[in-house]
């Protein structure tokens, strides 16, 4: 387990002991979301590719030398991490790019990239000793929150909208959390979640403002630099909704520069769904900080119009000489519908909205023919099935009686 050496405010740099405060810098507030960095020096003299590769540990714990866990027994059996990145060939030939990798992390098991930080809040909450954790949720975090705090015997509450897709809502309940659904949107679920946590005391599992959540998000990155034998992809895709996945992305290849297992890295694209854009138009206008919008997309689990950890979402695109892009509702349909059928793989809307930029960038002639794209692929598609119905055609209903199968299947 590693030892974190400081936690560092992103906007204003001030540096904090571990335990010393709990979530965001106390001079930036809110906005203040906070790095937690280590003694890479002394960690690289013990954590080598090496051990890595002698390593029989199939799960993102093999990188427990750089996981703020301090004790070993919190981590939980479930196996997160370590999902499939496919090499596609025939994307690659479509869109002419060297390589198109798929990292499909709907394969986790709660079924999205979110358990990878759950995994790491159920242990932290577990080594400040608390019985209970919460978060506000469109549906996903939560999910694999409570999945987690089931198996580790913790009470878990969770605030989601009230519109929440009902599968995400189904597995809250399956695992045993109390759920609130909240007559609002998720900015009213996070506002309510973040008064009931302070409240009761309970542990926070909001990734926007808990620091060792993106951590346990940046294995997705760090699986990927691993699965490509220690290199960077060229560019990295994914969707940004309150910006800790991207965020995580930027870690784990600060982390393995650090470490020097890595020697550059790769460009982070963020994409957002058009109507729900708030870190985009920030990045694209140069401003300083995001400007909060009302959201409005079918991509439920990015619908997020007041993102917490924009700070670090921004910094990832700019010093990577990254992209943002926007994609419609109906972008976002129609990637869904290809890459299940190019790849197999099935992601909910926001799972496949960092294809659906990639899509676009690659039309709009941004994709070098010499590139190695990776597209990380963030929830599953059986968690929002009224959307992918939306996507496709109906089935053909028949009686059971071979002539009229025949008159409707041929032409
Ligand atoms: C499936 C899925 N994709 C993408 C995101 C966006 O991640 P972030 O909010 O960390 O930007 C989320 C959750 O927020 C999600 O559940
Ligand atoms: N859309 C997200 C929002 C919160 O997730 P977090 O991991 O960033 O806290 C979700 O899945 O609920």
């Amino acid at each position: 387990m590693a030892r974190v050496l400081m936690l560092k405010c992103v906007l204003c740099g001030r540096t904090y002991r571990e335990r010393e405060v709990d979530y965001t810098c106390p001079h930036c507030g809110m906005d203040g979301t906070l790095d937690v960095l280590y003694d890479y020096d002394e960690i690289k003299k013990h954590f080598t590719r090496e051990c890595l590769e002698k390593s029989r540990d199939f799960t993102q714990w093999r990188y427990r030398d750089i996981l703020p866990v301090n004790d070993e027994t919190n981590i939980q059996p479930l196996e997160v991490g370590f999902t499939p990145l496919y090499d596609s060939g025939v994307l690659a030939r479509e869109y002419g790019a060297k390589k198109v990798y798929i990292k499909d992390d709907g394969r986790n098991p709660t079924a999205s990239l979110k358990d990878r930080a759950s995994a790491v809040g159920v242990a932290r909450a577990l080594d400040y000793g608390k019985n209970t954790i919460a978060c506000s949720s469109t549906g996903n975090a939560a999910s694999s929150m409570a999945g987690f705090a089931a198996v580790a015997g913790l009470k878990s509450f969770i605030f989601v909208p009230e519109s929440a897709p009902e599968a995400k809502v189904a597995q809250l309940l399956i695992y045993g959390a109390t759920v609130v659904l909240v007559k609002g949107n998720y900015e009213d679920a996070f506002n309510l979640s973040t008064a009931a946590i302070y409240k009761f005391g309970w542990y926070n599992r909001n990734c926007g403002i808990n620091p060792y959540l993106v951590e346990g998000k940046k294995t997705c990155g760090l699986e990927i630099a691993e699965q490509l034998g220690w290199e960077a992809p060229d560019r990295i895709f994914i969707a940004v909704g309150d910006g800790c996945c991207i965020s995580g992305l930027y870690k784990a290849f600060y982390d393995l520069k650090a470490l020097g297992f890595i020697d550059r890295m790769p460009k982070l694209v963020g994409v957002q769904a058009a109507g729900s854009s708030p870190i985009y138009h920030a990045f694209k206008y140069h401003l300083p900080k995001v400007e909060f919008v009302k959201p409005d997309t079918l991509a439920d689990s990015i619908a997020v119009g007041a993102p917490r950890n924009w700070a670090k979402a921004l910094r990832a695109v700019r010093q990577t000489a990254g992209d943002m892009v926007t994609v419609t509702d109906e972008e976002i349909l129609e990637a869904m519908k290809e890459l299940a059928r190019k790849t197999g793989v099935f992601g909910e809307p926001a799972g496949v909205t960092g294809f659906a930029g990639f899509k676009k960038m690659a039309k709009e002639r941004y994709i070098g023919m010499d590139e190695r794209i990776a597209i990380v692929v963030t929830g599953n598609g059986l968690k929002d099935i009224a959307s992918a119905r939306k996507a496709v055609a109906k089935p053909i209903l028949v009686e059971p009686d071979i002539n009229e199968l025949l008159k409707r299947i041929c032409c």
